[in-house]
């Protein structure tokens, strides 16, 4: 527990963040930097056969990014009326606003429906394993896989739009858009937790960034490789859709009791402070646990899952609001918000981490009563390149 607090000095560095983020270093940014107030995720089919199109397609990305992140974001207006401008310009005059551009390489790369589109067959790593159909899944194909994955994050929405916008018109005849979702994150005031859509803090218990021996045992790839993923991580992402309307209709005490902590303060059941340990042998008067045997916070905590950890950082979305019949009485059918969670976590094998942690939690967990999982994405993210390289080229050697 003392690492997972430690974990909030993060929110105590937002005030005097820079206004750019580094692109060139051991790992992609993006992971562990401080989360940005918007993000902006896409996954894409590749569609070209040639291997020397994934690896221009990958080289331009990659100079695309390191130019965006370090500002200015944009080429500068062009005046000459009979050329293409070579950028949609959309986040001219717009600051870096700490970018970050993080890119992901899906199944589909080393092998489609048993083709071995690009010689990469054998070096699909054993940890980007399908994951299994979980309980309660309802995955719908536009918003699941993908070849290869770009995140673009960002404290000025316009800016992560422009970005991801921008790698889009690069993958033109190489590769089309499969899936898409932004998100936003709580504004918090430096050192302060925030808030997800159901009202509670989010991200209270997560690995510190800070803390490099946790972060090598959980998040980053090691000596057991292979070499172009180590010190880069595994990423899994989900579209959450959470029954905004029907949680909001639950009595405080419900609330709390699903998920395992006090709305107001972010304290486990029983405590005071947000960073007050979690105690799970703790019981009430009568001998029942304090904190529910099936609340989200104790089948999250590591104690409750082998000592499994994961990093998570899951931002919020709201696509308006669709048609929905409920399943629960009285089977109501109406316009409801399509909002939810864009749960996101990094680990250094989703077997140990994601898969370990979510086979109980899908089973049980008592805020499945209020999420559906849509759509899933499984992503191996290599390490970090320098200046003159290009993301993932130790792959393509
Ligand atoms: C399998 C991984 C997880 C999924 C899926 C997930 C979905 C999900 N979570 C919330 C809200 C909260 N989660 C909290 C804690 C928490 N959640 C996970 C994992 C998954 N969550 C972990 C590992 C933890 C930390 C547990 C620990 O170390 O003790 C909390 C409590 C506050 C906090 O610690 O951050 C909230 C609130 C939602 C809304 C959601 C799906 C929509
Ligand atoms: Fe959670």
């Amino acid at each position: 527990a003392s690492s997972n607090s430690a974990a909030n000095a993060k929110n105590a560095d937002n005030a005097a963040q820079p206004a750019t983020e580094p692109f060139w270093g051991k790992h992609q940014g993006g992971i562990t930097t401080t989360m940005q107030s918007h993000s902006y995720f896409m996954a894409f089919d590749l569609t070209t056969t040639k291997r020397e199109d994934v690896i221009a397609l990958l080289r331009a990305w990659t100079d695309a990014a390191a130019s965006m992140t370090h500002g200015p974001t944009t080429y500068p207006a062009h005046p000459d009326a009979e050329q293409i401008p070579e950028d949609s310009g959309s986040s001219l005059d717009l600051q870096a606003a700490r970018l970050t551009i993080t890119f992901g390489f899906g199944p589909g790369l080393f092998e489609k429906d048993g083709v071995d589109r690009y010689g990469l067959a054998k070096k699909r790593p054993t940890a980007l394993a399908d994951l299994p159909r979980f309980t309660g899944d309802q995955l719908v194909a536009q918003r699941t896989g993908g070849d290869l994955s770009v995140q673009a994050c960002a404290d000025d929405p316009q800016v992560a739009e422009h970005a991801v916008r921008r790698l889009v018109a690069l993958a033109y005849g190489v590769a089309d858009i499969r899936w898409a979702q932004n998100g936003f994150s709580g504004s918090f005031k430096a050192g302060e937790t925030p808030r997800n859509q159901m009202g509670f803090k989010d991200g209270t218990m997560n690995i510190s960034t800070k803390d490099a021996k946790t972060m090598n045992e959980f998040v980053w790839v090691g000596d057991e490789g292979p070499d172009w993923m180590r010190d880069g991580s595994y990423m899994v992402i989900r579209p959450i859709r959470i029954a905004l309307e029907h949680w909001d209709r639950m009595k405080l005490g419900f609330q709390e009791a699903t998920v395992g902590r006090h709305k107001y303060s972010g304290a486990p059941i029983g405590k005071e402070h947000e960073f007050d340990a979690l105690d799970l042998d703790a019981n009430d008067k009568d001998g029942n646990p304090l904190i529910a045997e099936n609340s989200h916070a104790r089948m999250a905590a590591p104690a409750s899952n082998d000592g499994a950890q994961i990093l998570r950082r899951a931002y919020s979305y709201d696509n308006g609001v669709s048609q929905i019949a409920e399943r629960w009485p009285p089977w109501r059918q109406a316009m409801t918000f399509d909002a939810g969670l864009l749960f996101q976590c990094y680990q250094r094998d989703p077997r140990t981490g994601f898969t370990k942690m979510f086979e109980k939690m899908a089973k049980f967990d008592m805020l499945n009563q209020f999420t559906t999982h849509l759509g899933s994405g499984l992503f191996a993210c290599p390490h970090g390149a320098k200046p003159g390289e290009y993301i993932g080229q130790q792959l393509f050697a």
